[in-house]
């Protein structure tokens, strides 16, 4: 725990630079303040002269009573006057530094002025507070245990004694390395209360050197230091090991003498050049730290004082220095001689830090307790290892009981299965039994089944399955795995119904777009171009859309006749799709000559564009219904709604003055901001006008292309379940020729997730296999990550590669990974084609990639160092490992970097993606299918 530092004036705190880890450091000036004492019965006596005065609480001021001219001030950080009490002195001057010592922090006070100026009795009273404070302090913080120890000497004619030992003898000064200077046998006396301090102060005090002098009775003739260690840590239960530990050092100084004034002669006179000259060294050192420590060498060893101080001058304490001062002019000179050491000495700084120690008492007691709870434990190993075991032991039976019961339910659901296959062969026994005229009019003959069974009523077929509504994906699912030819033929009619339906909506939306562009038929010639474009577009559209209603469910239906009625409409569908971009790529330019015409600065032609071209949507009733729609992006937004009621007729007028003073003429504007409407003067607001109805005409425009998008993405889907139908085809076809009814799969329900790993195993082996585009395979192993509605890419994917697969290994030399522009290409071709992507993505590995990324791939991927071509030995290397499925998602990640798949922030749409094994960049549109149908050789 580290203590906040006791207060400090600001002015006189920074923050030292952390020089030390872990323990904080805090520079600080020396706190200087003087004293000045009241006249004494001696000074009085001799009329002596007052020559200073304390103007406020940091200044003094000299006096001289003899001239009228100005008075020198000096300030400080406190200035005291006569009438002020030791109290004072004590709580303003030196409280703060004396109690850092309880919180780990060195600190010294010391009196410093002439003789006779007061030092012993200011230092007697601020040793008393300080020691009542200290047990104070104590007292109030019974958690801390609080050790003190006291020792004193003084410095006499530059000799040590000890006070508490009298007997002691001069004692020498050590250097050592960790401590500085240190007094070798100092007693060192263990304090036991308050009272035993005093006690032991005022044996010091009996025991120092006091001589009389001419200035003062009881002169004190020597260099006076009490010292109090104070430890401090928390109590014993407490896990704290660590302690505070710092000295706080009471210094009471000789005072300076003039041997002409204090007349001493002999012995004083001796002991007068001895305070002097440890007084001159004091004087230097405070002198030369006053200027900064890169003045050079102090002088600390040139006294047993300044040694002995060291640390409380410009070191690891805080100090506070009582200047004490008599305010007689026949001192004058000493006391400027005074204020001249305060004014060096408060420009000194130092550094004091909280001391902190491990308590080794405290240490060896932790440890033991430890011990202790550790070889209790050991003591009773059985309780904590059965209790352990017990708990062991029921989390198993939980666990066989959950067990228990997930293969109650897979049987339940094995049960459930086997009775469905069952069911299933009979059927497809029964089928087959039709027919026996090899493997293609087999399935023929499968398909021939009537298609509505249920309805006729005497079937000798029997019925099982109810027939669903084809409509979302668990329907779909159901077909799927059910692999039943009628329910498939029944499956694509519903599909083209809704195809159909879709149609119908389609030709709705364009017919109102028409509508919509033939009333704003606009002035430029770009624009009149545009929209017969557009226009003989939508025709076409028309044309190719209309998908025939006529085809009605027969009363047989054959498979394969059905592959072929959708392969000849695929082309439709491929149409309507490539005809739905040709008419948003229209619009957009529509959009754009528009804006350009808009933003014009011809007002005239403007205007004649506004009455040419109103883009008034009261000429589009339908409009709101295509927004409505169901199908529309924006049936529900809030947007429609403001759309609505921003273009519908005012409500009411609302007199506004009009701003145009040229005229002065009344204008009415709409209650609603920025609808204008006509004014009685006919005075129109043309540019808000045209801008209102750019606006409009925009706003309408973006709902039409967000509505082909979706009629787009809707075509897609429809595509997936085609193909998803077309794959099972192919499957029941290839079954119907090798197998009989007992090779049909038996499907056990599994949980999603668990499917999807495992067909997306499958899949991954299968790229390998068949060779397919690494590109195809990272985006599609990115896109599809296990989403319940990624469900039917996955199946028609994993069917694909199976056919594929199957169907290269009959060729042994067909080309799977040009599907989309070779379909009859040779393995050899795919190979060829892989690696020409791989060289063209290493290519890219320098611009994709960061120099930091490619150094560090290529120590994971093992490139060597030296060599050439890393970056095609890179690419080589991924989409190799089709059984590590970690090397393959970090080869999606490297193949997404370098193609831009993540980067390009477009939002790739599931339904978008097509599965053919070309990049989803390429434009070319619904290359799967016809790939399909070209595999199917129909
Ligand atoms: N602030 C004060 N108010 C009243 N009397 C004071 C004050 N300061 C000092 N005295 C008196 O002045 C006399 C000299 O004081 P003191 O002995 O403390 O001086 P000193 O600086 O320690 O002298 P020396 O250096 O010779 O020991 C004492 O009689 C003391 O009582």
């Amino acid at each position: 725990m580290i203590d906040r530092l006791p207060a400090t004036p600001s002015s006189k705190m920074r923050r030292a630079p952390s020089s030390t880890p872990g323990v904080p450091r805090q520079e600080e000036k020396i706190f200087v303040t003087v004293r000045l004492r009241p006249l004494s019965r001696r000074e009085q006596a001799l009329y002596d002269l007052i020559a200073w005065e304390c103007t406020d609480d940091n200044t003094i001021v000299y006096k001289n009573p003899n001239q009228e001219r100005g008075a020198a001030s000096y300030v400080f950080d406190k200035v005291f006057g006569p009438t002020s009490s030791t109290y004072m002195v004590y709580e303003e001057g030196t409280k703060d530094v004396a109690l850092s010592v309880l919180k780990g922090i060195n600190s010294t006070i010391f009196a410093y002025g002439q003789t006779s100026s007061g030092k012993t009795y200011t230092m007697r009273g601020i040793t008393e507070n300080a020691i009542k404070d200290i047990y104070e302090h104590i007292k109030e913080n019974p958690e801390r245990d609080f050790v003190l120890k006291v020792s004193a000497l003084e410095i006499y004619n530059e000799t040590v004694a000890d006070l508490l030992n009298h007997d002691s003898g001069p004692l020498r000064l050590l250097d050592d390395p960790e401590k500085g200077t240190i007094v070798e046998k100092l007693v060192e006396v263990v304090v036991k209360d308050s009272q035993h301090l005093q006690h032991l102060i005022s044996l010091c005090e009996a025991q120092r050197q006091i001589g009389e002098t001419s200035l003062n009775d009881k002169s004190s003739r020597s260099h006076q230091i009490i010292r109090l260690m104070v430890e401090s840590s928390l109590r014993e239960n407490s896990e704290c090991v660590k302690s505070f530990i710092a000295s706080l050092n009471l210094v009471d100084l000789a005072g300076s003498e003039r041997a002409c004034q204090t007349n001493a002669g002999g012995t004083r006179l001796k002991e007068g050049s001895h305070i002097n000259r440890s007084l001159l060294t004091l004087t230097n050192v405070i002198r030369k730290l006053s200027v900064g420590r890169r003045s050079g060498h102090i002088p600390y060893r040139d006294s047993k004082l300044t040694r002995i101080l060291q640390p409380s001058l410009g070191g690891n304490a805080r100090t506070a220095i009582i200047c004490t001062m008599s305010p007689a002019l026949s001192h004058i000179e000493q006391s400027k001689n005074t204020l001249s050491f305060a004014t060096s000495a408060k420009e000194v700084t130092n550094t004091a830090q909280v001391n902190m120690f491990i308590s080794e008492k405290k240490l060896v007691k932790r440890l033991q307790k430890e011990v202790a709870r550790l070889e209790a434990e050991l003591r009773s190993p059985d309780l904590s290892s059965s209790s352990r075991l017990t708990t062991l032991l029921r989390e198993k039976e939980m666990k066989i009981q959950e067990m228990e019961r997930e293969m109650r339910e897979l049987k339940r659901q094995r049960d459930l299965a086997q009775s469905q296959l069952e069911v299933e062969r009979t059927q497809h026994k029964e089928l087959k039994g039709l027919n026996q005229d090899g493997p293609s009019s087999q399935v023929v003959r499968c398909l021939s089944f009537p298609v509505e069974m249920e309805a006729r009523p005497g079937s000798s077929t029997p019925v099982t399955r109810p027939r669903n509504a084809f409509g979302g994906h668990s329907t779909l699912r159901q077909s799927v795995t059910s692999t039943d030819p009628s329910m498939l033929v029944h499956e694509i009619r519903k599909i083209e119904e809704r195809q159909r339906q879709l149609g119908e909506e389609a030709n709705r939306a364009i017919e109102i777009l028409h509508k919509e562009i033939a009333s704003h038929r606009l002035g430029s010639q770009e624009a009149a171009e545009n929209i017969a474009k557009l226009l003989s577009e939508i025709k076409d559209m028309k044309v190719v859309n209309s998908i025939p209603e006529g085809i009605k469910i027969g009363e047989t239906a054959n498979l394969q006749e059905e592959i072929l009625r959708l392969n000849s409409q695929e082309n439709s569908i491929a149409l309507l799709e490539r005809k739905l971009e040709c008419v948003q790529e229209s619009i957009d330019k529509l959009v754009s000559s528009f804006q350009a015409s808009a933003e014009s600065p011809d007002d005239k032609t403007q205007l004649k564009k506004k009455r040419s071209h109103p883009f008034s949507l009261s000429n589009s009733p339908n409009i709101q219904q295509i927004i409505r729609s169901p199908c529309s992006p924006m049936s529900s937004s809030r947007k429609v709604m403001d759309f609505e009621t921003e273009n519908k007729a005012p409500d009411g007028n609302v007199y506004v003055p009009s701003s145009e003073k040229n005229n002065g003429s009344k204008k009415y504007v709409s209650s609603r901001e920025g609808t204008p409407t006509l004014g009685k003067s006919g005075s129109v607001n043309v540019k808000k006008m045209q801008k209102m109805f750019k606006n409009a005409a925009e706003e309408n425009i973006r709902s039409i292309k967000a509505y082909v998008t979706e009629l787009k993405e809707r075509v897609a889907k429809l595509q997936y379940q085609k193909q998803l139908l077309v794959c099972q085809v192919l499957e029941l076809e290839t079954n119907g020729t090798t197998m009989d009814g007992a090779d049909i799969v038996e499907q056990s329900p599994q949980p999603w997730p668990l499917i999807f790993e495992e067909q997306r195993k499958q899949i991954i082996m299968f790229w390998h296999l068949c060779h397919v585009s690494i590109v195809h395979r990272t985006q599609f192993y990115l896109l599809f990550r296990g989403d319940p509605s990624d469900q039917i890419y996955l199946e028609v994917e994993l069917r694909r590669l199976t056919w594929l697969e199957q169907h290269l290994a009959e060729l042994g030399n067909a080309s799977p990974a040009l599907l989309g522009d070779e379909p009859a290409g040779s393995v050899t071709s795919s190979i060829k084609a892989l690696k020409q992507e791989r060289e063209y993505l290493a290519k890219r590995v320098s611009s994709k990639l960061s120099a930091e990324e490619r150094d560090m791939l290529y120590v994971k991927w093992e490139i060597p160092p030296v060599g050439k071509q890393r970056r095609l030995q890179l690419v080589n290397r991924l989409w190799t490992d089709p059984y590590n499925l970690q090397h393959v998602e970090e080869s999606a990640e490297i193949v997404a970097k370098l193609v831009g798949f993540c980067e390009s922030g477009e939002h790739v749409s599931k339904e978008m993606f097509q599965l053919n094994f070309v990049s989803p960049n390429d434009k070319k549109s619904w290359l799967g299918w016809n790939l399909i149908s070209n595999l199917l050789h129909l």
